[in-house]
């Protein structure tokens, strides 16, 4: 747990959200199919943003892994809003090949843009891969009530997706959400 998470404990201030993860990975997915949690599906990524949210104090409602196919992710984010998750973060499939269709199956999806998310993630992404941020579509929206994420495959992404931004914010854009 971070040392900010750890304060806000002692003093009973942190509140504890619900985040849903979906990896969005079609190799994975083909070689281990419809898994439960990210250890069984050699998920790297996955396993980071359970271990980022836990150790900042707050709860896995449910971990999925679906390939990329806009019905099977639209299928998740379906069920996350089922769901008691305040938060739904998804991973892999943001990038401009053919088979990267996260951002076509959840962006039309949102009651609202949430634009700065990508502009700041990518900002920060410059540091780590240079000009090359160009090819993240990451994106975040509002939608009935919750919060989504959908941020790049790479664990290296994931990493800053979460702690710099993600996890840090997660207070405020509920609250919001839920307005
Ligand atoms: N879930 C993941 N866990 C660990 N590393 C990942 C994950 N998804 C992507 N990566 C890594 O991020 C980089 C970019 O990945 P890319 O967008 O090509 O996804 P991918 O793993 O090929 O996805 P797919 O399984 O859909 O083909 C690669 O180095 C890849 O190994
Ligand atoms: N911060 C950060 N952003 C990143 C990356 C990364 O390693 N770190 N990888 C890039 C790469 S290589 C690709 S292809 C795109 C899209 O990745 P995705 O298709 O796995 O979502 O995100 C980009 N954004």
């Amino acid at each position: 747990m971070s040392s900010q998470s750890t304060k806000e404990h002692k003093e009973g201030t942190l509140k504890v959200y619900s985040f849903y993860l979906v990896t969005i990975s079609s190799s994975r997915f083909s070689e281990f199919g419809a898994v439960s949690s990210p250890e069984e599906a050699n998920d790297g990524s996955g396993k980071l943003m359970q271990e980022l949210v836990t150790s900042s104090g707050h709860k896995v409602t449910k971990y999925e892994l679906v390939p990329d196919d806009p019905s099977l992710i639209k299928g998740s984010i379906h069920r996350a809003l089922e769901s008691d998750a305040d938060v739904v973060i998804t991973s892999g499939g943001t990038g401009l090949a053919s088979k990267d269709v996260t951002i076509e199956s959840v962006a039309p999806l949102f009651d609202k843009d949430i634009p700065g998310f990508g502009e700041l993630f990518r900002f920060k992404s410059i540091e780590q891969i240079g000009s090359s941020v160009i090819l993240s579509r990451a994106a975040a929206g509002l939608l009935k009530g919750k919060v989504i994420f959908c941020v790049p495959g790479s664990p290296n992404a994931v990493e800053l997706a979460l702690k710099d931004i993600i996890l840090p914010e997660t207070g405020h854009l509920v609250k919001h959400a839920r307005q």
